[in-house]
């Protein structure tokens, strides 16, 4: 991402109301408890953290081990019990301030609409439904494709995209949410070598302006310093390590 984009998010900010938080932790949890209706066993079990504002945290474990199920809770996608705080709230009241990058293969594809279109979709939640996207919007989603590498697709549909262009696409949709906290799930899925510098450059930007990442990635032996922190899920619940 260029400075430009930076400094155009930065003005770009809206006013989120309700988010100046008390907290020094961008997220808590105490004994959180999640079940998806299918199944009935619980995905996560019982899981405390904290995470501090400005972290940036990786989530490790094996598949089925919950990863993608806390990330779900944090981002208000998902039911649970216990208790959970993102910048002080429970989830969902600071929409404008989380955003979440969900695992590509959870996305349709197939759906008739172009790569710039998709990513202006990102800019959605700080304008609210009523509002079109403008000149400053679209501005600032060319900018961030330029930054992914994607301008030469900018006019494809998102389906006729390899999966490395489709996972850039997505991280490029959720940078124009301009939160303070990041929560991606395998943000690094199926990116080839150049892609991998391109998103942690974006990353690097996001860590430069202070925002919280929480990161669930398989992809950590050569990147464990990246990290301030690596916290293991085991069967739902946090390894003691
Ligand atoms: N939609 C769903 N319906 C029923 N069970 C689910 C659903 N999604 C996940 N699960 C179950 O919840 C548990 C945790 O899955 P989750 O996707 O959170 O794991 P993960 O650590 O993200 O795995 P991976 O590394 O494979 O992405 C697993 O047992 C999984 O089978």
């Amino acid at each position: 991402m260029s400075k430009g984009i930076i400094s155009g998010l930065l003005s770009y900010r809206g006013n989120c109301g309700g988010c100046h938080y008390p907290d020094a932790s961008a997220i808590r949890t105490e004994g959180v408890t999640a079940r998806y209706a299918s199944t009935g066993t619980p995905a996560l079990n019982g899981v405390s953290l904290c995470v501090k504002r400005g972290e940036r945290l990786a989530l490790v474990g094996d598949n089925g081990s919950g990863k993608s199920t806390l990330l779900k809770c944090l981002a208000d996608l998902l039911p649970y019990e216990g208790e959970i705080r993102i910048l002080g709230h429970r989830p969902g009241v600071c929409r404008h301030e989380v955003a979440y990058l969900p695992q590509r293969s959870s996305l349709d594809w197939e759906f008739p609409i172009s790569l710039s279109r998709f990513v202006l979709t990102g800019t959605y939640v700080r304008l609210g439904w009523l509002r079109r996207p403008g000149r400053e919007q679209r501005t600032l989603a060319a900018q961030a494709l330029d930054s992914l590498g994607l301008s030469p697709y900018a006019g494809r549909q998102i389906g006729s995209l390899s999966g490395g262009q489709q996972q850039r696409a997505l991280l490029a949709r959720t940078l124009l949410h301009d939160a303070e906290l990041y929560l991606l799930d395998e943000p690094f899925n199926a990116v080839d070598e150049t892609s991998r510098g391109l998103i942690w450059e974006a990353l690097d930007r996001l860590k430069e302006r202070g925002c919280t990442v929480v990161m669930a990635t398989h992809d950590i032996a050569h990147f464990m310093d990246r990290f301030d922190r690596v916290l293991t899920l085991e069967n739902g619940c946090v390894s003691p390590d």
